[in-house]
């Protein structure tokens, strides 16, 4: 019986931290709006990401597609078995990733088999303390992987672009942490929240990186030196003009945590753990004899539901050019856009991220792609008792990792467009330019609001590469997205890079002595 009600309230845990942002974060998101001036891309894609926070919520239903690589941290009273709480935490995992509150994310590493229930070896990460309170905490983090990917460690000394050497001293970590932003751009989801671990070694270094994401946005660093740092990062990260997504804008980090530990002479780490804004960690007490929740972390203060109506008025006063877009597209009309350009795309697209990109180069493509659209993007897919499919989430992934295939892709099939977000390198923004081809950036991490676009599935290919890696034919109705690289060689992400660095480079000189 208590196992029982131990699992259901783990499931409970895994579906709300997957579907319902935490109060505090969603106040950081806020404030960010209220920052950024009305009508400015960064404005709109806050408008995007609240809009997608309230319906996660409301439908029950991922807010970011990417339901990561679940990490749970549980502290026990001595005397309770661990190893039942493991295997529940297994059951819960299954049922939660067959009721779409977590995509199937678990890949062998050697084979590429995706196992479809988010089980496998090493995964789902669980780390057991013992403690000498009564009942039972259990933390849990979906940390998706394109925010993953942006963390960075780095061994002191080292040179850092723009801001010179960092030595082993408190300047060298403020510049550290400082690149770390920078380095992310707008790739890990942005505006983001950052874990620091000073010291360690390369694993609990990390570890303590993470460690400080489970803190509360608004608490303050108890040791007072860490606490002036955070408050210095936080204030001058935010002048670098990376903005939401990238996109340029006042919003680029909306929170700071650093933690320290000792470490051994030769070795001097600043590990840096990125989280997207999509930043989803949840907590809660158990009763150590019933199984029962007794009380939810990050549960302090205002929840705030983000009013659709403002949103709307906000959107109507964007002075971008709208243009509508359907497949198969000629050249003249890619010719035609220009970055900044807002495209609402109506009719056929295909999902393809990392193994369709792979296969496409070595082999023919399942569909004609010729004027087509390619959409970066591993959706969350229900399959009903008659075994239609139906999107769950759906946002993009970032699309950087196509950088190696994707202006042969684009060449070889005759895509016209492709869709995701973070942008793309010099190699696809050449080929966009020589082929005629354009890059928009969707919003990251929204994925019921694009999900809520798609209309329908009309047919599937290459589903052996696993959900989210599969060839999905969607029928969208006005899908939106940012041009952001045009055929004229024009690229936004080139652009906020070269003058988010020239901006970093003004806080080369020492604040600390
Ligand atoms: O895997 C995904 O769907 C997205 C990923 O988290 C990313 O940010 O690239
Ligand atoms: S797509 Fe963006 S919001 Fe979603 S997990 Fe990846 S980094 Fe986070």
């Amino acid at each position: 019986m208590y196992i029982e009600q131990i699992e259901k309230s783990l499931y409970e845990l895994i579906c709300e931290t997957s579907t319902n942002l935490p109060k505090d974060v969603r106040r950081k998101i806020r404030a960010a709006k209220e920052q950024e001036d009305a009508g400015t891309r960064a404005a709109m894609s806050l408008d995007t990401i609240a809009r997608n926070i309230n319906m996660a919520d409301e439908k029950i239903s991922p807010i970011c597609q990417d339901t990561g690589l679940p990490t749970f941290k549980i502290k026990t009273p001595v005397g309770v078995n661990q190893l039942e709480i493991k295997a529940a935490i297994k059951r819960a995992i299954v049922q939660a990733t067959k009721d779409a509150k977590l995509r199937p994310n678990s890949v062998d590493s050697l084979t590429g088999d995706n196992s479809g229930d988010n089980l496998g070896e090493g995964v789902p990460v669980v780390k057991f303390e013992q403690w000498e309170q009564d009942h039972i905490e259990v933390k849990l983090i979906l940390k998706g992987g394109g925010c993953e990917n942006k963390n960075i460690q780095y061994s002191l000394p080292t040179e850092l672009e723009g801001l010179g050497r960092a030595g082993r001293d408190l300047d060298g970590i403020r510049k550290c942490i400082l690149h770390s932003v920078y380095q992310a751009q707008g790739q890990g989801c942005s505006a983001g929240f950052i874990g620091v671990g000073i010291g360690g070694d390369r694993a609990s270094g990390y570890d303590l990186a993470k460690e400080q994401l489970f803190r509360e946005v608004d608490d303050v660093n108890p040791n007072a030196q860490l606490a002036e740092l955070e408050d210095y990062i936080l204030d001058t990260a935010n002048k670098l003009g990376i903005g939401t997504m990238g996109f340029g804008g006042e919003a680029t980090l909306l929170g700071c945590k650093v933690g320290v530990m000792y470490r051994i002479p030769a070795s001097f780490y600043v590990s840096v753990a990125y989280n997207c804004w999509a930043y989803r960690r949840m907590a809660v007490d158990i009763d150590a004899k019933t199984g029962e929740i007794t009380n939810w972390h990050y549960n302090d203060g205002e929840k705030i539901a983000f009013a659709e109506q403002a949103e709307q008025q906000d959107e109507k006063k964007s002075t971008s050019r709208t243009v509508e877009l359907t497949a198969p597209i000629t050249e003249e009309q890619i010719r035609d856009l220009k970055v900044g350009d807002v495209v609402k795309i109506s009719g056929r697209i295909y999902t393809g991220r990392d193994a369709i990109h792979k296969h496409l180069m070595e082999n023919e493509s399942p569909v004609d792609l010729d004027g087509q659209i390619i959409y970066h993007c591993g959706p969350v897919v229900a399959k009903d008792e008659d075994g239609n499919y139906e999107i769950k989430a759906a946002g993009p992934t970032t699309s950087a990792r196509e950088e190696p295939y994707q202006g042969d892709i684009m060449k070889k099939f005759g895509v016209r467009a492709v869709i995701g977000k973070g942008g793309m390198g010099p190699k696809t923004l050449a080929a966009l330019e020589e082929h005629g081809g354009v890059y928009l950036n969707a919003i990251g991490g929204a994925a019921q609001y694009y999900a809520d676009c798609i209309k329908a599935v009309e047919g599937v290919d290459l589903l052996e590469f696993g959900i989210p890696e599969a060839m999905w034919h969607l029928r969208v109705e006005d899908f939106t997205a940012v041009v952001t690289m045009d055929s004229h060689g024009n690229s936004l992400h080139a652009d906020v890079d070269k003058s988010s660095l020239e901006k970093l480079a003004q806080f080369k000189e020492k604040v600390y002595s």
